[in-house]
C-alpha cells in the first residue's frame, strides 16, 4: 500500500479546511504502522482516502499495482471489498446477524464462497469457535472487536485499516485486541495500518508515524510506549506555543 502527495481539503475556498497537506508513505506488506498525532491533524482522513473511502484532492493511493483514482466506483467498491477490511472502534457489526452471519458478510457482499479452511483458521485464531450461533449483543466489547476483525479478515484483504480499534475497551481487552493484530500480520502476513491516539497500542506497532496539521512530522522505527508518549506531549506543547502566537 502507498501514497504519494495525498492531499485532502474540505470545504469551499472561504471555508477551507487542509486535512492532508500531501502525504508521501509506503506501507510494506506483513508489516503493522501506527498512525498517531493531535486531534484533527489529519489520521482518519489519511486512513477514509488511502482505503479509498473518500475521495482525496489530490495525489494518489494504491493497493499493490492499482492505483484508486483510476477506478471506477463500480471497481472501487470490488477492491475494497476484496482486498481491504476494517476495523472500526464503534465495531459496526449488525445486530440482527449471528457471529457467523457478520464474519461471513463482506464474502457474501462479493459474490464470493467462503473458504472453509481459511475461515475456520480465522475464527480460531480469534478465539471464537464456541461464540459463531450467538448475536453481538451477547458478547463482550472485546470478543465483539474479535469478531469485526474476522469480518475484515474473511476475505483475506492485503491491508486492514483500524480507526482507534481499541478505544472503546479496557486496557486487558485492548491488549487481546492488539495481540491478536499483531499475529495477523506475523502470521498471515497481512498489512495493518492502525489509527491510534494511545502509546501503549501504538508499541505493538512496527512502526510509529505521527501527523500535524496534514503532513507526516516523525516516521520512526516503534520506539516504545513512553518514548511515544513523550514525542506526542512535546508535540503537544510546541502547538499551544504556535496558537497562542
Ligand atoms: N467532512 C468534513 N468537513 C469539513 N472538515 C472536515 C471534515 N472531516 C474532517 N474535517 C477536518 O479535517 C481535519 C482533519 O480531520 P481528521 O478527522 O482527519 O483528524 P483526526 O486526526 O482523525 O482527528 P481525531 O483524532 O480528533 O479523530 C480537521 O480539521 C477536521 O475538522
Amino acid at each position: 500500500m502507498r501514497v504519494q502527495g495525498l492531499r485532502k481539503v474540505y470545504g469551499t475556498e472561504l471555508q477551507a479546511v487542509t486535512a492532508l497537506a500531501g502525504v508521501d508513505a509506503v506501507f510494506d506488506r506483513g508489516t503493522f504502522t501506527a498512525v498517531m498525532g493531535p486531534s484533527g491533524s489529519g489520521k482518519s482522513t489519511l486512513l477514509q482516502t488511502a482505503a479509498g473511502l473518500d475521495q482525496p484532492t489530490g495525489g494518489q493511493a494504491w493497493v499493490g499495482d492499482t492505483e484508486l483514482s483510476r477506478l471506477s466506483e463500480t471497481d472501487l467498491t470490488k477492491l475494497r471489498r476484496s482486498k481491504i477490511g476494517f476495523v472500526f472502534q464503534a465495531f459496526n457489526l449488525i445486530g440482527a446477524l449471528t457471529v457467523r452471519e457478520n464474519i461471513v458478510l463482506p464474502l457474501q457482499l462479493s459474490g464470493k464462497r467462503a473458504d472453509a479452511a481459511w475461515l475456520r483458521q480465522v475464527v480460531d485464531r480469534v478465539g471464537l469457535t464456541d461464540r459463531l450461533a450467538h448475536r453481538p449483543s451477547e458478547l463482550s466489547g472485546g470478543q465483539q472487536q474479535r469478531v469485526a476483525i474476522a469480518r475484515a479478515l474473511a476475505t483475506r484483504p492485503e491491508v486492514i485499516f483500524c480507526d482507534e480499534p481499541t478505544g472503546a475497551l479496557d486496557t486487558q481487552t485492548a491488549g487481546e485486541v492488539l495481540s491478536l493484530l499483531r499475529s495477523v500480520v506475523d502470521e498471515a502476513g497481512q498489512t495493518v495500518i492502525m489509527v491510534t491516539h494511545d502509546p501503549v497500542a501504538a508499541s505493538y506497532a512496527d512502526r510509529v508515524m505521527v501527523l500535524a496539521d496534514g503532513r507526516i512530522v516523525h516516521d520512526v522505527p516503534q520506539p516504545g510506549a513512553e518514548r511515544i508518549a513523550e514525542q506526542l506531549a512535546l508535540l503537544g506543547r510546541r502547538q499551544r506555543v504556535t496558537q497562542e502566537r
